[in-house]
């Protein structure tokens, strides 16, 4: 049976809040006594709208100080009705526009009042604004609208969303333009307006932003995910790590939440709140990455229509997070995740079947802190203790033990080879040293060997000194006789050689003649008897030939009468065979091996002229085309 009464009503409500439940009826609790208390939906509507007033207002203001045409249409707080009255045409956003990023809309229709122009000329100028309007911020990258939002029963929340952002955007420029900027969309929850902790809920048109610490907690995250992103690091690693730095997040805007409000001191906290308090998280987190310029994702109003309701506006918050982080290229994590998160809250506020106090909460929370990190590595743990500074991570995760461990390699590697350099300088060291003492010995040699050289050289000179002096004491002029064999023919007794003496006697016989004038004994320098072959003849000419070396001028001649033996001697029957050379070959064989002996210190030059002195007349015996074959004659030079 329906009850009619608001005492009555709430027991109804209590029996079925799927159905009767919307926004904050969900934060209802367990009073000591054990009869329930909620929020109806008059209140929940009525902070909304102020709420979203606020936002409107904010607005409104922003648009009245950035335009001349605003400050006249638009009042300070101006009605839901009012507000999209005065922005319909498009003149005052493009002119806005225009002011934060000059040249975004080339042509502003401008839209003159003229009623009697009808609906449909009004109508087309006002979309051709409207349209621009759109594009322009479209192409920014901001937060839009669609035209139809701002006729009547359309989102003006949406509006005021964009014309926030926009006041974002702007104020970002014109604090140069540095770190990230915010969007009107975000919730700031040190400024919840007290005694309504329950206008959070709907905080889609919540017209506050973040502060510092919040702030620096984004930067943060975002770092990490852009640094995640450089970095190959094990995937699975990253997830964990990337899914506890969000959790983090989360956890800590749900306990600045709670430490920053008084008014849950006695209320007692149940999923949904949590829900709520995690889905503005990611809303949060979702718009920042917006703000970036990277994706427009738009952003559903979490009305929670029940559980199904909620887990499918979770879903779509998580699906447009990651979808967001996605296109940025960033490192992403599952669903799953969070869901893990909210799962172990779920379960730790149900405690013992009842909801946690404010204080209990925190207290769970910080053991969910204390858990999680233990699922994660020590070193990412301490990252996150430290406050996750970037570079306190790059020291403390994976990756950076993984390069520390590299250039742990490679400073052992260096050392290694410093000793290495060391060892090596000390053996050249020493081989230097080595090289300088045999370097010094060598020196030493050298002297004594130039010592002996010049010893050497002077022994040298007195031995040719002395070798030449034996050859003037053997005479300067030497003559010596052949005797030419008999043939064999004609018998010994009929040589007239009749005794060789050994001391160059010759005694020569007379056969025809009687007495003592039938002998007569000629004496030379050295006689030479019928089988006394080649090489013994040059044998006492030989010595003659190093005296030519050695500068002295010598001369060997053969005299004798025709068919004596002159030819046989000098030259030698037969030239092919060594062995019957006569003494000029072999005294130019000599010659030549005692040049090429001296070669490294003296260079001589040979030549050899052959003439024939006969009646009187000298002849150049070299001459083959008979031309000059007398004297004076040309000379042919041999060196070698
Ligand atoms: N010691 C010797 N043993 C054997 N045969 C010899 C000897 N001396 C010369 N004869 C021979 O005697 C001949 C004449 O010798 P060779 O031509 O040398 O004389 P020659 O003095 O040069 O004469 P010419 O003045 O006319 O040129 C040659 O047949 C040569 O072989």
């Amino acid at each position: 049976m329906p009850q009619e009464t608001d005492h009555r009503s709430n027991s109804v409500i209590l029996n079925t809040p799927s159905k009767n439940f919307r926004g904050l009826k969900a934060l209802n609790s367990l009073t000591n006594n054990g009869t329930e208390e909620f929020i109806d939906d008059r209140e929940l509507a009525q902070r909304k709208a102020e709420a979203a007033a606020a936002r409107r207002n904010e607005a409104a203001e922003w648009l009245r100080q950035m335009d001349h045409d605003a400050a006249e249409a638009l009042p300070t707080e101006p009605s839901e009705e009012h507000f999209c009255q005065s922005l319909r045409n498009g003149l005052i956003l493009c002119n806005v526009l225009n002011k934060v990023n000059p040249g975004a809309i080339p042509k502003v229709v401008e839209i003159p009042i003229i009623e009697t122009e009808g609906a449909a000329q009004t109508a087309i100028q006002y979309f051709e604004n409207m349209r621009n309007f759109l594009v322009a911020v479209g192409r920014m990258k901001l937060l839009t609208f669609e035209v139809s939002d701002l006729e009547k029963g359309g989102s003006s929340g949406k509006v005021v969303d964009c014309i926030l952002c926009l006041k974002g955007y702007h104020e970002w420029r014109q604090s140069g333009g540095v770190g990230v900027w915010k969007y009107g969309g975000t919730v700031r929850i040190t400024s919840f307006p007290k005694g309504s902790p329950s206008s959070l809920i709907g905080s889609e048109s919540a017209d506050e932003s973040l502060d510092e610490s919040e702030s620096s907690q984004f930067e943060e995250l975002l770092e990490y995910l852009h640094l995640s992103s450089e970095v190959a690091l094990e995937e699975s690693k990253v997830l964990t790590a990337l899914t506890f730095l969000f959790d983090h997040f989360a956890i800590g805007l749900l306990q600045a939440y709670l430490t920053e409000t008084n008014e849950l001191d006695d209320f007692p906290l149940n999923t949904m709140v949590i829900d709520i308090v995690l889905r503005k998280a990611v809303k949060d987190l979702s718009g920042l990455l917006i703000s970036q310029g990277n994706q427009v994702v738009e952003i559903p109003i979490i009305e929670t229509e029940g559980a199904a309701q909620t887990a499918i506006q979770y879903f779509e918050n998580m699906r447009n997070f990651l979808v967001a982080v996605g296109r940025m290229k960033l490192l992403t994590f599952e669903v799953s995740d969070l869901e893990k998160l909210g799962i172990f809250l779920k379960n730790t506020l149900k405690g013992n079947g009842k909801p946690l106090l404010k204080h209990e909460f925190l207290q769970s929370i910080s053991k969910y802190i204390d858990k999680r990190s233990g699922f994660v590595s020590n070193d990412f743990s301490k990252f996150c203790v430290c406050g996750g500074k970037g570079k306190t991570m790059w020291n403390n995760i994976n990756y950076s033990c993984e390069k520390t461990n590299v250039l742990d390699f490679q400073q052992k590697q260096l050392e290694e080879l410093k000793a290495s350099f060391h060892l090596t300088k000390l053996e050249v060291q020493q081989a230097h040293l080595a090289w300088e003492q045999e370097l010094k010995k060598i020196v030493h040699h050298t002297k004594d060997l130039e010592v002996a050289s010049s010893s050497y050289h002077k022994v040298l000179e007195e031995n040719r000194q002395l070798y030449n002096k034996v050859q003037d004491l053997k005479g300067a002029i030497r003559v010596y006789c052949r005797v030419k064999p008999l043939p064999n023919e004609q018998p010994d007794e009929q040589s007239t050689v009749d005794y060789i003496g050994e001391n160059g006697n010759i005694m020569i016989v007379n056969r025809h003649k009687q007495g003592k004038d039938a002998r007569k004994m000629f004496t030379f320098n050295k006689v030479f008897g019928g089988n006394t072959t080649q090489e013994q003849i040059y044998v006492d000419t030989q010595p003659l030939i190093r005296s030519v070396l050695d500068g002295y001028n010598v001369c060997i001649f053969a005299y004798g009468q025709t068919g004596s033996g002159k030819t046989y001697t000098m030259s030698g029957p037969d030239i092919t065979t060594k062995e019957t050379w006569g003494v000029n070959y072999r005294a130019l064989r000599d010659l030549f091996q005692l040049t090429e002996t001296r070669k490294d210190f003296i260079k001589y030059e040979v030549g050899v002229q052959m003439i024939e002195i006969y009646n009187e007349q000298v002849r150049d015996l070299l001459v083959v085309d008979g031309s000059q074959r007398r004297y004076p004659y040309n000379s042919f030079f041999f060196s070698r």
